[in-house]
């Protein structure tokens, strides 16, 4: 094999994983897009997210800033070198890290360092295996930390809250599916794709669910129970209400994949792995004597191009001042100006902000802070950040992250520094909800994944604090001019999160009776 020429085709699969969404998968958000009504959240949301697949595209750069665990799926003809073609990924895997295409994802779980360039310790997971034909069949998935989280493994029989009793049955598999999509709320970045494994154990069966996440979206299950069950959840799940980040509407559930294997007669187990909008996924055929790509894979049919006017017909729509209360903030903010805002408060932020995720929370639970934090703006963010020549910081892509890890935390380090506004993604619990009525706080609800969107409203990076969490985890200082989210939950003991959640119990308490014999 050219193994140079192999490398150079691996960088190329994981530039356009992590920057160009594939055909299926937009034509998935698109029918969502189309069945939301112009103007609700849910609309303004899948305006911000196609606006931003189009931004990845055209500028080569991150979709969303999460690069996930990085995992490819190889089939080999029998005798092809696995060793040096482990090496040459590996290389790719850096090069792009080096040019601001993926995030440094690799951490280590005990010390916590940051390798710098999505290597070592296991990663990237590289699987192989072999097969009759004589070309290689290589797939990569970048599924984000977000979505991984919300993943979910039912064990049969067990008691389901809203379904009761999922038994042993295709009943019970349909109880545990619609559970998921529940259980998710907004947190994976909703609207999402969900890969299903029936049976197995508690390994093989995960592997078997993110194995249907290299399905096509549009594909027809063989099976034709399976294929019945795929429609039912499709139907189904989009009843819940969940909707585009949370925010209620219309699609919830973008795909649905169900896989089988056989079980031991102890074990049942559905486990279902969920994927958010950003569903990064390729696929190459490569010639196993030049290295180079001979086929890309899930390009049939129809390409989106969302600069197509069904996009900006809404958000026309929804950019109508008349209609938005649209309120401009600047930090240092007071306490007065937040106890003014109120849930569904559509808020443009001009000025700085500053990052602070998982490892700056539990750091400011018991340290100062390195700059004044009162009146800010905390953005609950992990940015893909390039370094120029003269030294200086470029923001690459700068979506939100999941809030609810910093639930902890949250309310007392807004307490303590005198923090106005928070910004993520997901929602966050009772504690933070109780704090910010109580110190005059909100939380501000960004779009997960828009992270060129967001890159484009930070106009420059001012400086950098506790570089010694690694890129994705240290406190950046950033300038942000428009900058625009939504509050959900505000001063007034009100959490648009809580009241969707309940909502959306409520409906799938709906589903409690049999439907499979
Ligand atoms: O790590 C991140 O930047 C985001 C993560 O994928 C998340 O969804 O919380
Ligand atoms: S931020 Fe959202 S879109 Fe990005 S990887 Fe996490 S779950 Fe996916």
């Amino acid at each position: 094999m050219n193994i140079e020429n192999f490398q150079e085709s691996m960088y190329q699969l994981i530039v356009e994983t992590s920057t160009n969404l594939p055909k299926d998968v937009r034509r998935a958000i698109k029918a969502a897009a189309e069945r939301e009504n112009a103007g609700t959240r849910a609309a303004m949301s899948l305006d911000t997210i196609t606006n931003n697949i189009k931004m990845a595209e055209d500028k080569v750069s991150p979709i969303c800033q999460d690069t996930g665990l990085p995992t490819f799926k190889i089939k080999t003809p029998v005798g092809a070198n696995q060793i040096e073609m482990k090496q040459a990924i590996y290389h790719a895997i850096a090069q792009a890290t080096k040019d601001g295409k993926l995030r440094p994802n690799s951490v280590d779980s005990l010390t916590g360092e940051n390798s710098g360039d999505n290597l070592g310790g296991g990663i990237p997971v590289i699987k192989f295996a072999q097969w009759e034909k004589d070309y290689l069949d290589i797939r990569l998935i970048l599924k984000g930390g977000g979505c991984e989280n919300k993943n979910i493994q039912y064990s049969l029989p067990a008691e389901l809250e809203g379904l009761g009793r999922a038994g042993r049955d295709l009943d019970g598999i349909r109880k545990c599916i619609l559970h998921s999509v529940y259980q998710a709320q907004g947190q994976g970045c909703s609207a999402g794709f969900i890969g299903v494994g029936i049976g197995g154990d508690r390994s093989s069966g995960y592997d078997l669910a993110k194995e249907q996440l290299f399905r096509t979206v549009d594909d027809v299950n063989p099976h034709p129970e399976l294929h019945n069950l795929e429609e039912y959840i499709m139907e189904n799940a989009n009843k819940l209400g969940i909707g585009t980040m949370g925010f209620g509407g219309e699609t919830t559930l973008l795909g649905c994949k169900i896989g089988v294997m056989n079980r031991i007669p102890a074990s049942f187990y559905v486990s279902v792995a969920y994927n958010c909008w950003a569903y990064r996924r390729l696929g190459v055929a490569v010639n196993p004597e030049t290295g180079e790509i001979q086929e890309w894979m899930y390009q049939d049919g129809e390409k989106i191009d969302f600069a197509q006017p069904a996009a900006t017909e809404i958000a026309a729509a929804v950019e109508t001042p008349a209609e938005q209360n649209v309120i401009t903030l600047t930090a240092p903010i007071t306490e007065e100006q937040i106890r003014e805002l109120k849930v569904g408060d559509v808020v443009q932020i001009n000025g700085m902000m500053y990052t602070g995720r998982d490892a700056i929370h539990k750091y400011l639970s018991d340290h100062d802070a390195p700059v004044d934090l009162n009146g800010q703006i905390i953005y609950h963010c992990g940015p893909v950040m390039l370094k120029d020549k003269e030294g200086n910081w470029h923001v690459k892509a700068a979506g939100p992250t999941t809030s609810i890890r910093e639930e902890p935390y949250q309310g007392d380090i807004m307490k303590k520094f005198g923090i106005r506004a928070v910004i993520g993604k997901g929602g966050m619990g009772k504690k933070t909800l109780a704090a910010l009525q109580e110190h005059g706080g909100v939380y501000l609800n960004a779009i997960g994944g828009a992270a060129q969107y967001y890159a484009d409203c930070i106009k420059s990076v001012e400086g950098v604090d506790l570089m010694n969490f690694g890129i994705p985890e240290a406190m950046w200082h950033l300038q942000v001019q428009g900058f625009t989210a939504v509050v959900t939950m505000d001063a007034h003991g009100n959490s648009l999160h809580e009241d969707v959640e309940k909502s959306s119990f409520e409906k799938l308490t709906q589903f409690a009776d049999r439907v499979y014999k």
